[in-house]
């Protein structure tokens, strides 16, 4: 952090016993505490961070943010260093409110999306749409800081600290517009409560991440908080009604008086997809908003991406640029790398898609995108991470079955867990699959089986260059194993 100094209660904090020293820095996590921070000890999934408060004191921190469980494991040990502890009910909250106010800046205008799949997607096309347009923009999540000003992130929804510096360098940049992914981890775990929002985004609602939230209607909540908590009154919602439960959300705003714009291909869409046709490069989309008719070009394959476009278009438009300037900006939309990406052509025409579904909503519309663009069978390879959602394994394979003429089965970052095991519940969902542990042999083997007019489907990975096999990555990078499937069946090295 900076060289600068910042008082508990510039921060929006109030210690219990009065003292407001000035902390040097915030942290989350006690190894990365430096002298003089505000160390944030917060209840974890796995343990207590009031568990790493001694850690913290022999780092040098000044001052404890924590809940009253943390307060009553540490609290007497906290007063005996002199140390000041701030106690909320909400230390998550308190702590991004805190991170927002210690780096002090953030784009004027800022938007985000949820939802369970396309947040990347939409990200960086409200982020592309707007750099068309001339504004100097970023989109934030999964792949990083990307667009006028960039930086890596280990997160969809980084922790308060690394977001709000990363905010606060693109703001100093001159970047004025910013567009960011807002997991259900996140809101949950409110690493984006104090970001200054014009409109939120939601893209679908199916399953994943069912370890973490346990039911359906936990994950649906925490979403919903990035509508109830996080937008602000004034803000817009640009809700896709096609998804019943986020009608039902739309329905619910637009009773409490708030801003709302549907999209979808539904008839009551503010913003509607009325037509669609597909060819071998991409899509032309006719779209209707407020009496206005567009005919667009996307070059983007998959019907999915035309609905992550809406989404765009309206948290676009929401940020004051009128339709007529989004529709004249879209057809220069590239995808995302990894989404629908064309990675190699055989010699004998057919071809292989890298895509990212990870989800079987996702794989299910990853495949059928394809089908408009085939003449001959659809191969897929599919496979699930470890130390995720179980649940969501044996229906990955089952959309796989029922939308492919030919399945593999093989691993997919199975981090700690027996990947034999993993593949076993992908397998009961498409029990005729080939099951080829090793990755990049399944793709050789896939490869080889292309005839004339198929095409392959490699789901899973998408952008991503390495695979988890318990705590190390391995460099694995799907496009690139399918050029090189391809130029060794086709002879093009030995
Ligand atoms: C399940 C989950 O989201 N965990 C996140 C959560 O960790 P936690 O609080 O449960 O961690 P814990 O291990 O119980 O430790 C408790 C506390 O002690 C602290 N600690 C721990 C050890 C130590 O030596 N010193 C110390 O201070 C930790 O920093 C933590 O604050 O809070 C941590 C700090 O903010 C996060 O780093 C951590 O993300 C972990 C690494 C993670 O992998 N999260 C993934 C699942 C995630 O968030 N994914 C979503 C995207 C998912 C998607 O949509 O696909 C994302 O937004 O990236
Ligand atoms: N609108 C959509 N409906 C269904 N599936 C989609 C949609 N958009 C994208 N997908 C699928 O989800 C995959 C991931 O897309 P994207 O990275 O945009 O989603 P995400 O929500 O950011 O994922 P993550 O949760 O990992 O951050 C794509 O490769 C595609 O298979
Ligand atoms: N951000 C998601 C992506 C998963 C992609 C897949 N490759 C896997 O590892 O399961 C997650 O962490 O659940
Ligand atoms: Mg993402």
């Amino acid at each position: 952090m900076s060289g600068s100094q910042k008082t508990l209660a510039e921060l929006g904090l109030t210690a219990r016993s009065g003292q407001n020293p000035s902390v040097t820095g915030i942290s989350v996590d006690s190894r990365a505490v430096a002298q003089g921070h505000l160390f944030a000890a917060l209840p974890g999934v796995k343990v207590h961070g009031a568990a790493f408060v001694t850690a913290a004191l022999e780092n040098g921190a000044a001052a404890i943010l924590t809940d009253a469980a943390g307060a009553e494991l540490a609290g007497p040990e906290i007063k005996a260093a002199g140390a000041a502890l701030v106690v909320t009910e909400e230390p998550r909250a308190a702590l991004a409110y805190a991170a927002a106010l210690w780096f002090g800046r953030q784009p004027e205008n800022m938007v985000a999306v949820t939802g369970t799949n396309g947040k990347t997607s939409v990200a960086s096309f409200t982020r592309q749409i707007w750099q068309a347009l001339g504004l100097p923009a970023v989109n934030l999540g999964t792949t990083g800081v990307e667009g006028d000003w960039e930086a890596p992130l280990h997160h969809t929804t980084p922790e308060p600290i690394t977001l709000h510096r990363a905010l606060a360098g693109a703001a100093e940049a001159g970047i004025t517009h910013a567009a960011m992914e807002a997991s259900s981890h996140g809101l949950a775990q409110r690493r984006l409560d104090a970001v200054r929002l014009k409109a939120a985004g939601f893209t679908n609602f199916t399953q994943d991440h069912l370890d973490y939230h346990h039911t359906f209607d936990e994950y649906f909540a925490a979403k919903q908080g990035l509508f109830d908590r996080v937008l602000s009154d004034e803000g817009t919602a640009v809700l896709n009604i096609d998804d019943p439960r986020i009608a039902g959300l739309a329905d619910q705003m637009l009773e409490d008086g708030r801003c709302v714009l549907t999209v979808g291909r539904h008839e009551d869409a503010d913003l509607q997809l009325t037509a669609q046709r597909f060819d071998g490069t991409g899509q032309d989309v006719r779209l209707s908003y407020d009496g206005q008719v567009a005919m667009v070009r996307l070059n983007l394959i998959g019907g999915f991406q035309a609905e992550n476009v809406l989404i765009a278009v309206g948290l676009v438009m929401a940020t004051g640029v009128a339709f007529n300037d989004v529709m004249a900006a879209l057809p220069s939309l590239r995808t995302v790398r990894g989404r629908m990406q064309l990675a190699a052509t055989r010699t004998n025409g057919a071809s292989v898609f890298v895509d990212y579904a990870h989800t079987p909503d996702a794989v299910a519309k990853a495949l059928k995108a394809m089908q408009p663009h085939v003449m001959g069978r659809i191969i897929a390879i599919v496979g699930a991470g470890g130390d995720r959602d179980r649940t969501k394994r044996p229906l990955m394979g089952e959309a796989a079955a029922a939308n492919a003429d030919l399945v593999f089965v093989t691993d997919d970052n199975p981090r700690s867990e027996d990947p034999a095991a993993i593949r076993a519940e992908v397998m009961l969902g498409c029990p005729n699959a080939f099951e080829v542990g090793d990755r990049a042999e399944a793709i050789l083997r896939a490869t080889d089986a292309l005839g004339p007019g198929d095409a392959l489907l490699i789901a899973g990975k998408g952008h991503e260059t390495g695979q988890i096999v318990g705590d190390v990555t391995y460099p694995f990078d799907d496009v690139e194993q399918a050029s090189l499937a391809v130029a060794v069946l086709d002879g093009k090295i030995a």
